[in-house]
C-alpha cells in the first residue's frame, strides 16, 4: 500500500457499450470516431492541431488497445501497450449515462434507481415546479424552460436576462435542472442561493444534479462561461471508495468537479481548479502531498464541457494530445508503492448528433510501482462488466476490505 491517483478523463470513451441501443447511441465511440476523424484530415484547425491523433504516451499505456477490446477496431494511429501497460475496457452497470452514475460506480457503488429526467417538450419543467422556484427563490420568472446546450441558449436568451432578471433554467438527456446566470447583474452568491432552493424543490423529481452556469459578458457575441460552474449533486446512496478511505485513516484529494459531484461526502480537500491545463498542474501537487494511503480523485472536464457536447472535434482532439503530453510528468512523480488509474465516466462523441453524452464503455489504463521501485508489470485486464471494478481495484491496492459490488483487477 501506498498512495492511489484516479484520473477521469471526462466522456473519453472507447465506444461498444452493449446496452447502448437503448440510449440511441449504438455505433457511438468518442475515442474512435475522433481519430478516425483525424486520420481523414477532419481533425485539423488551423492555429491549433492538424493531421492524424498523436497520443504516444496514452497509446503506450494501452488506450488503443483497450479501445479495440471495447469497439472492435483499434483507433486510427494510436500505437500497441508498451510492456508495462495493465490495460482493459468496462461497461456501466447504472442506468445512465451522466457524470453522477458514471463517477459513483467508478468509486464503486452503481446507481441502483432510476434518475428523473424532464421531458423533451415546450416547456420542460412541471408549472407546479417552475411556480415554486419563482416563489421560493425570489425571482421574476424563468428563462428557456426547454432542452438546450449551454452555449447556444445564452447567445439566445442572455440579454434577456440581463433586461429581466429572470434566471434561465434548461435541462439536457442528463438529469439535470441548469441554471444560466450573469455573474454581475444577477449575482454570482444569487446564483447560488438559488440553486440550493432549486436542489431542494427537485429532489421529489429525482434529479441527480442542480448546476449552477454563472457568465459573464454583455452582448450574444460576447457572453462567456466562468471557472465558477457549481453542481449540486444528491449524495451517493451508499458509502463510496472516498468514505472507505476516510474511515481506513487516508486522505482524499478532490481535484475539479469530484467535491460536487459526491456531494462533499467522503472528501477531505478539495482544489476546483479550472481547465485541463490547471487540474493537470492541481493533480500533480495533490501527488506530491499525499501521504501512505490517500487517494488523489481528479476529474478533467474540458473533454466534455468545452469539446464534446459542442460537438468539436479538433478541440477535442487538441485537448487529448494536450494531456498525452502531460502523462510524463505524472509518471515522474509516482513513489514506490503507487498506483495510477485513468478511465472516464461515460462517452460524449462529438461527430454523434444532437449535443449529450453517448452510453460508451470506457478504457481502464493502470500504472504503477511495486514497493521496491520498479515498474508494475503489464496485464491485459480485458472486459470488465462494471466501473465498479476499477474502485475495487484502488481499494484492494490501498489495503481495504473489498466492498460488494466489483472485483479488483489486479
Ligand atoms: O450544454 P451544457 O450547458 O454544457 O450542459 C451539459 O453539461 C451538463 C452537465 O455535464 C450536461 O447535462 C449537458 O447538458
Ligand atoms: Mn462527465
Ligand atoms: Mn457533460
Amino acid at each position: 500500500m501506498s498512495r492511489a491517483v484516479l484520473i477521469v478523463l471526462d466522456s473519453v470513451g472507447v465506444g461498444g457499450a452493449p446496452d447502448a441501443s437503448a440510449y440511441g447511441d449504438a455505433g457511438a465511440n468518442t475515442l474512435g470516431h475522433i481519430a478516425e476523424a483525424c486520420a481523414s484530415g477532419r481533425g485539423d484547425r488551423e492555429g491549433l492541431r492538424s493531421g492524424p491523433l498523436l497520443l504516444p504516451h496514452l497509446g503506450r499505456l494501452g488506450f488503443g488497445a483497450a479501445a479495440q477490446g471495447a469497439s472492435g477496431s483499434w483507433p486510427a494511429n494510436l500505437p500497441a501497450p508498451g510492456r508495462n501497460a495493465i490495460y482493459g475496457h468496462a461497461a456501466e452497470v447504472s442506468n445512465g449515462k451522466d457524470t453522477p452514475s458514471g463517477h459513483w460506480e467508478i468509486a464503486a457503488v452503481p446507481v441502483p434507481f432510476d434518475w428523473g429526467y424532464f421531458p423533451e417538450t415546450e416547456p420542460c419543467f412541471p408549472a407546479e415546479l417552475t411556480d415554486a422556484i419563482v416563489r421560493e427563490g425570489k425571482v421574476p420568472g424563468i428563462l428557456g424552460n426547454k432542452h438546450a446546450s449551454g452555449t447556444t441558449i445564452l447567445a439566445e436568451l442572455g440579454e434577456e436576462h440581463i433586461r429581466s432578471g429572470k434566471p434561465i433554467g434548461y435541462t439536457s438527456a442528463d438529469s439535470v435542472f441548469q441554471i444560466a446566470a450573469h455573474e454581475s447583474h444577477f449575482g454570482l452568491e444569487r446564483l447560488y442561493a438559488l440553486c440550493e432552493t432549486v436542489r431542494r424543490l427537485v429532489d421529489p423529481y429525482s434529479i441527480g444534479r442542480v448546476i449552477a452556469r454563472p457568465f459573464i459578458g454583455e452582448t450574444a457575441e460576447t457572453f462567456e462561461r466562468t471557472g465558477n460552474r457549481r453542481d449540486y449533486a444528491v449524495p451517493p446512496p451508499e458509502p463510496t471508495l472516498l468514505d472507505r478511505v476516510i474511515s481506513a485513516g487516508g486522505r482524499t484529494l478532490a481535484i475539479g468537479k469530484i467535491g460536487d459531484i459526491f456531494a462533499h461526502k467522503g472528501i477531505s480537500d478539495v482544489n476546483k481548479a479550472s481547465g485541463n491545463a490547471a487540474l493537470t498542474d492541481a493533480t500533480l501537487a495533490a501527488m506530491e502531498a499525499a501521504k501512505d494511503g490517500d487517494l488523489v480523485f481528479a476529474n478533467l472536464v474540458d473533454f466534455d464541457m468545452l469539446y464534446g457536447h459542442r460537438r468539436d472535434v479538433p478541440g477535442y482532439a487538441a485537448a487529448l494530445e494536450a494531456f498525452d503530453a502531460r502523462l510524463p510528468e505524472i509518471e515522474a512523480a509516482l513513489r514506490p508503492g503507487d498506483l495510477v488509474v485513468i478511465t472516464a465516466d461515460h462517452g460524449c462523441d462529438p461527430t454523434w448528433r444532437g449535443t449529450d453524452h453517448t452510453r460508451e464503455q470506457v478504457p481502464i489504463l493502470a500504472f504503477g510501482r511495486n514497493a521496491d521501485g520498479t515498474p508494475m508489470p503489464g496485464k491485459n485486464i480485458g472486459a470488465r462488466k462494471s466501473f465498479a471494478d476499477i474502485g475495487e481495484t484502488v481499494a484492494a491496492h490501498l489495503g481495504l476490505a473489498p466492498g460488494r459490488h466489483g472485483r479488483s483487477l489486479l
